[in-house]
């Protein structure tokens, strides 16, 4: 095989296969070497088999309101599991399968192998030692599992093994309550599992805002049990595993473990880059440029361990693929931040979170969903959303939020603060009655209400102060 190219890279996830895009607008002279199941993370194992499995269980959990709405008969629906996980696999294989698609397609610039760097301008696969001008690193993350729990062996499961499970236990254990833990945990009490969720620390889903926190859990602690606070220890009994945290014991039948994901860094070589590594093995890269120090290597996606998240390996697949031949490379500028939790409520974050703010500096407007008008017709009267803007002059700084529809309010909000609109260039736009966005109008003019000066326009146009109307 040639054993010379412009561009090296090794991974064939959403970061990967983002790279090769933009590289071959430029070169046919790249490689792409893959190690282990292609498909990538996203479709195989990630976004798209745990959204159809919540979908599912957001499905079956409608009946709990259909006494309320007048609708009978709904104590004699019942959920096969099985048909469940069925079409979670066909739909998975279904998304694999598109994304096969485009590496098939590339035939003998795509090599199933694991890389190892050898310096930033080799590549070792097997036994084959490859040159190249520059090297993208797209090697993506793993599932963490504490060396002591690995002898559970299949009472453990990951996300990794989870999509596979022909049926679901009647008890079950998520340990993490970061993104994974809720969504899952939520997903599996929906579908009839006894589930007691267990993190290490007090914050849920990653939201920082006290307030906001507070309503997270208290929708939560709604369907299933929430321990926080204490170390989790599990240990194989007879028939399950027993859960031991602070003074919680008890016992389950398998444990969903999803205490955070780890760069695939490890055996790739990283150290003969000549760089120093921090503690987490990472070496040191400008999260604009995607460069690693001033080498010819690019490192994009889940293994930077900046933000694990889709759209994020997206851009940064492309940053890397424009840089990786570019004579100089780009400071690409960032997206605003937006994290969304696919619960219910939804759960998201845009921009600036509650702790990075100075909060001498900045005003807060809060909606609580409990009872916003078209929340309350559809019995999604949950949560609270908190919008932090800046008090100088009411730009829109960023927002936490656990509301019904956070997933479309977050997007809304990533505009505005994107486009650094200002609390009264939010409330001058239209909002149409009755939609659960006059909730986040709302806390909007909450904080226009604090800020001294006014516009002469429809911005400053009040609440009526009655549920039905805002
Ligand atoms: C359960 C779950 C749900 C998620 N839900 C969402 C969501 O709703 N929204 C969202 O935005 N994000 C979500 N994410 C995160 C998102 O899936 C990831 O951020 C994204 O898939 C990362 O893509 P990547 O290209 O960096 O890595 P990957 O897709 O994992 O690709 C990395 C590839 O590199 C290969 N590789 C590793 N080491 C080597 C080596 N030495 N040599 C060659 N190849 C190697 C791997 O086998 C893999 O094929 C979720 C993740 C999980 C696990
Ligand atoms: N909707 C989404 O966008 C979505 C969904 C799933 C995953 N993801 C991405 O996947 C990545 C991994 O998700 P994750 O939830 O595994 O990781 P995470 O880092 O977001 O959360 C892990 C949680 O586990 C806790 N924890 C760590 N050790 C523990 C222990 N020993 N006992 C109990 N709790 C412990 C941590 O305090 C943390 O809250 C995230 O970075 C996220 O961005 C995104």
């Amino acid at each position: 095989m040639t054993t010379n190219f412009d561009v090296i890279i090794i991974g064939a996830g959403s970061a990967g296969l983002a790279a090769v895009r933009e590289v071959r607008k430029q070169t046919e002279r790249f490689l792409l070497i893959n190690d282990g199941p292609y498909g990538t993370t996203c479709a195989r194992v990630g976004c798209m088999p745990s959204k159809a499995l919540i979908e599912a269980a957001n499905a079956y959990h409608a009946r709990n309101k259909a006494e309320r709405f007048g609708i009978r008969g709904s104590e004699h629906l019942s959920i096969d599991v099985a048909v469940v996980l069925q079409r979670v696999r066909a739909l998975r294989d279904r998304f694999v399968g598109r994304v096969l698609k485009a590496t098939d397609a590339m035939g003998v610039r795509s090599i199933a192998g694991r890389a190892r760097l050898l310096s930033p301008r080799q590549v070792a696969v097997g036994d084959d030692i490859l040159e190249t001008r520059s090297i993208i690193i797209a090697t993506g993350s793993r599932p963490v599992v504490p060396t002591a729990w690995q002898a559970l062996g299949e009472r453990l499961l990951t996300t990794d093994t989870f999509f596979e499970q022909e049926t679901l236990p009647g008890r079950m254990a998520v340990i993490g309550l970061g993104a994974i833990g809720v969504e899952m945990a939520q997903a599996l009490s929906r579908l009839g599992v006894d589930v007691h969720a267990f993190g290490k620390g007090e914050r849920i889903a990653g939201v920082s805002d006290p307030a906001v926190a507070k309503a997270v859990r208290k929708a939560l602690e709604d369907e299933f049990s929430i321990h926080t606070g204490h170390e989790v220890g599990l240990c194989a009994t007879a028939d399950g595993v027993r859960v031991q945290a602070g003074p919680v014991d008890i016992e389950v039948d398998r444990v969903l473990v999803a205490v955070g994901r780890k760069p695939n860094l490890d055996d790739l070589g990283i150290e003969t880059l000549g760089v120093s590594l921090d503690k987490r093995g990472l070496p040191p890269f400008d999260r604009n440029s995607l460069q690693i120090a001033d080498l010819p290597v690019f490192i994009a996606g889940d293994a930077n361990a900046d933000a694990s998240l889709l759209h994020e390996a997206a851009d940064e697949g492309y940053i890397a693929g424009v840089n990786a031949l570019a004579s100089e490379p780009t400071r690409f500028c960032r997206r605003t931040p937006l994290a969304i939790v696919f619960s219910d409520p939804g759960i998201a974050s845009v921009g600036q979170r509650f702790s990075d703010l100075n909060e001498a500096q900045c005003l807060i407007g809060s909606i609580d969903f409990g009872s916003q008008g078209r929340a309350l017709t559809a019995q999604r009267n949950q949560g609270l959303m908190r919008v932090y803007a800046s008090a100088d002059d009411g730009r829109l700084l960023g927002a936490e939020i656990c509301a019904p529809a956070a997933e479309h309010m977050a997007h809304l909000l990533a505009l505005a603060v994107e486009r650094r609109l200002a609390v009264h260039d939010f409330l001058a736009m239209p909002f149409y009655h009755p939609v659960l966005e006059e909730g986040l109008r709302s806390a909007l003019r909450e904080i226009a209400g604090k800020l001294s000066h006014r516009r002469p326009d429809l911005s400053a146009c009040e609440a009526y102060q009655a549920e039905a109307l805002d």
